[in-house]
């Protein structure tokens, strides 16, 4: 079998170990060929392919980022795209199966070819877990280990100058990174998109962490909408898919604290670095068997299913299942954190 395989969206630590695992499983077990498409879609529908032989792979599970390139490219409706011409590529290079490592908009991508009748799986990424079908994704742990490694560099810092420290992490929708990196680190606050918090609330915990001797700390998701606000903030612009660029709820947090409390304050926007570098340990092997499993799916022909993580398992789901909405954290582990904050 001739397995093609493209990254797209935002790249995510453990994509190279996904890509590995893939081609390992269909050399060692099915005497299988792989090619990989260069910068996500893009690559398909400008037919911008590299051979992946056993050599290319090796060494690959512990490289950050993604030997092929990716992008937020929509294989339909974008540039130079549409069903026909990613199935006439498919058919030029003799590809039987493309494996599409992806989140949710990638997926639902996949999910329409697959759909059209194209031969197509899935395999979930995103440092963000926001991924349904799955218990988690690949770079989530990663993330939280460099975020909760930056908190507690924070502290001491913090603690030296007797300062409230504010550290914003990734997350657009939802608060997975935040809440599990805030955790970790023992903040005195976790602020995530999916739950309003006052600036009252926010600075009496901040406030009597002060009081107590200690110096506050703060976690902050990036799309965290802040008392008075209907949508994130955003002072950076759009993206080119229209996207809010996202960065610097953190600063706001600074100035409203110091304003409110009188308590010096410092914020870190973690940023990219969340999503750089090599993956952990948990990360790799997740995405190594993912990619196993993926190859095996193409082999099941499995199309229209992506590989997915329940419990310690790796099962194969409908892709419909992944995309019924993002998986936000629930009511009961935001309470249940939130009665940590404070003093
Ligand atoms: N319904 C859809 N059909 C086809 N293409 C889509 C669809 N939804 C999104 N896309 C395309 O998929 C691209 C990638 O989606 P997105 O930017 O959300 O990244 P992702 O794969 O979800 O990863 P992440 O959000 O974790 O970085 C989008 O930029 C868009 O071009
Ligand atoms: O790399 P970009 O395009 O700035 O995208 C950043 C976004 O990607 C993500 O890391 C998801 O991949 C989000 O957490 C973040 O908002
Ligand atoms: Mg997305």
């Amino acid at each position: 079998m001739k397995i093609g395989l493209l990254t797209s969206g935002g790249d995510c630590p453990g994509l190279n170990a996904v890509i590995r695992g893939a081609v390992l499983r269909g050399v060692k077990t099915y005497d299988d060929e792989f090619v990989g498409f260069r910068n996500g879609w893009r690559g398909v529908l400008d037919a911008d392919v590299m051979e992946l032989p056993r050599t290319v792979v090796r060494g690959l599970s512990r490289q950050g980022g993604t030997i092929l390139g990716t992008s937020r490219t929509n294989p339909i409706e974008g540039d130079g795209g549409g069903v026909e011409v990613v199935a006439q590529r498919l058919k030029e290079f003799g590809v039987d199966a493309l494996a599409v490592i992806g989140g949710e908009g990638s997926l639902a991508g996949a999910k329409r070819l697959a759909d059209a009748g194209l031969p197509v799986i899935g395999v979930p990424k995103t440092i963000d877990n926001d991924l349904m079908g799955t218990d988690y994704t690949f770079g989530f742990d990663t993330a939280v280990a460099i975020a909760t490694d930056a908190m507690d560099r924070l502290r001491t810092t913090g603690e030296s100058h007797h300062r409230c420290m504010v550290a914003e992490v990734m997350g657009r929708h939802v608060g997975w990174i935040a809440l599990h990196s805030g955790v970790a680190a023992g903040a005195h606050a976790i602020l995530i998109p999916e739950q309003r918090v006052s600036m009252g609330e926010l600075c009496s915990w901040v406030r009597q962490v002060h009081e107590s001797g200690r110096s506050p700390l703060v976690v902050v998701a990036e799309g965290f909408i802040p008392e008075g606000h209907e949508d994130v903030l955003s002072e950076k612009g759009l993206e080119a898919d229209g996207r809010p660029r996202l960065g610097g709820i953190g600063d706001y947090l600074v100035h409203q604290i110091e304003e409110r409390t009188g308590i010096e304050t410092r914020a870190a926007i973690l940023g990219h670095v969340q999503r750089g570098g090599a993956p952990t340990g948990y990360d790799r092997v997740l995405a190594t068997r993912f990619g196993m499993a993926a190859t095996d799916l193409a082999h099941a022909e499995g199309w229209g299913h992506l590989v997915a993580a329940r419990g310690t398992e790796i099962e194969r789901v409908p892709l419909a299942d992944a995309l019924i909405g993002l998986k936000h954290v629930p009511q009961h582990r935001w309470d249940e954190a939130k009665s940590l904050f404070g003093r």
